[in-house]
């Protein structure tokens, strides 16, 4: 193991050496990052990958992800839009970065925070360390401070609004930082799935890349599906095509209209950032009209919230929210336990439900909605990542419920 440097004073707020009172303690030696969250508490560490632009880091909600692997995928999912992720997970970047593992393009989480500092890459797959990719992508990271101490305090006071400074200077405004971070609005009431979402309609056409240990190639496509792009991770697409689906994705703010040109067998409503009950402004509307015309519709994640939005239901912030790749959840319809992979801020709130409505999974951690199934007409949604495997292949079957659904209502 390659010696890291130890941690770093966790709050300057904190810092024994400070002058008591001295809401601006100088950062400690070695310092050349800091996370202010919107409280005024201030975490010194190490940075890496981007510089952060004088007088305009980036301000986010502070999540927390638990998952031991995967922080490539977890970095590029569109959903971390506005939102800086704490790894609890101490080992961030020991297997660099690959071109495979992308879900989008680019990153879309404004920055990353670790306990230990980013080593060499060790694995066959690296093309690229993961400081130089971050580099690449303008993400600013900080290591070295106490992401316990971090993890609880979300944990015990919900998820805070924090800015994360890395200045090529070295300089720090701590007042100006945190005004900034108290001045954030904040993800609720944040419509951020347009921004993200493609700008044109496409074919999901990608039969060569790497598949998921034993989760087979694409097979021939029996149906349409149009795949709503509110911020979709590849996988999920890739997960579609695999079940024998032929995906068209079209952005976000796509109407039915736009969708049902496309005369779909089924619908997709994809993950993706931000707050449901905003997105739902113009999500909704759509979603609705495609349910009256009786066209299959499957969510994940936003899209489960969507539909719920759709129909009738209300959606709610979590306080600390479910982000990880260990989410015990139970089918209702079947009695089984999956692991599940999540990473959601909000919620269905199931008492807000029609009496049309089946709550078909829950969450065993906290007992909020995971799944819900419209009764009288095809359409069925889930809180949690089917396409994600953190373990064996829990949740893919229900890519086949969709593909069943679609054949059911096509009378075959
Ligand atoms: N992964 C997602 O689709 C997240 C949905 C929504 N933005 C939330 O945080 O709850």
């Amino acid at each position: 193991m390659p010696e890291t440097a130890p941690d770093l004073v966790p709050d300057g707020d904190l810092d024994p050496r400070a002058p008591e009172g001295d809401r601006n303690p100088r950062a400690p030696e070695g310092a050349t990052a800091c996370l202010v969250l919107g409280d005024g508490s201030v975490f010194w560490g190490r940075g890496f990958g981007a510089h952060t632009p004088a007088g305009n880091a980036p301000a986010a909600e502070v999540c927390f992800n638990t998952g031991m692997t995967g922080y490539q995928e977890t970095l590029t999912d569109p959903s971390y839009a506005g939102q800086i992720i704490t790894f609890t997970f101490p080992h961030v970047g020991n297997v660099g970065t690959n071109p495979e593992d992308l879900e989008a393009a680019t990153p879309v989480a404004r920055g990353l925070v670790v306990k230990q500092d980013v080593t060499e890459p060790a694995n066959y797959r690296s093309t690229r360390h993961l400081d130089l990719w971050l580099k690449s992508h303008d993400v600013p990271g900080i290591a070295g401070l106490d992401t316990r101490a971090l993890t609880a305090r979300i944990r015990d006071g919900g998820a805070p609004n924090g800015v994360l400074c890395f200045p090529a200077d070295g300089r720090f405004d701590l007042s100006a930082l945190r005004a900034q971070a108290g001045a954030w609005p904040g993800l609720e009431g944040m419509d951020l799935a347009k921004e993200v979402s493609c700008r044109q309609p496409y074919r999901w056409d990608e039969t060569e890349w790497a598949w998921p240990q034993g989760f087979g190639r694409q097979a021939a496509p029996k149906h349409k599906v149009v795949a709503v792009d509110y911020g979709a991770k590849r996988n999920i697409l890739r997960c579609l095509a695999a079940a024998g689906l032929d995906v068209t994705v079209v952005p976000a703010t796509a109407t039915a209209e736009e969708i049902l040109r496309h005369q779909p067998d089924g619908v997709f409503l994809s993950n993706g950032p931000g707050d449901p009950a905003a997105t739902g402004e113009y999500a909704v509307p759509a979603i609705r009209e495609v349910l009256e015309k009786r066209v299959p519709v499957f969510g994940i994640c936003l899209g489960h919230q969507l539909l719920g939005l759709a129909l009738g239901g209300k959606t709610y912030k979590l306080d600390r929210g479910h982000r990880g790749a260990n989410q015990p959840v139970k089918d209702l319809t079947t009695g089984k336990v999956e692991i599940t992979s999540q990473n959601h801020g909000f919620a269905v709130d199931e008492r807000s439900l029609p009496s049309t409505v089946r709550v078909t999974h829950v969450s065993l951690f906290d007992g909020s909605n995971e799944g819900l199934a419209a009764t009288d007409r095809p359409a069925f949604s889930v809180q949690y990542h089917p396409e994600a495997s953190p373990g064996p292949t829990d949740s893919h079957y229900l890519f086949h419920r969709f593909v069943d659904l679609i054949e059911t209502s096509k009378g075959g």
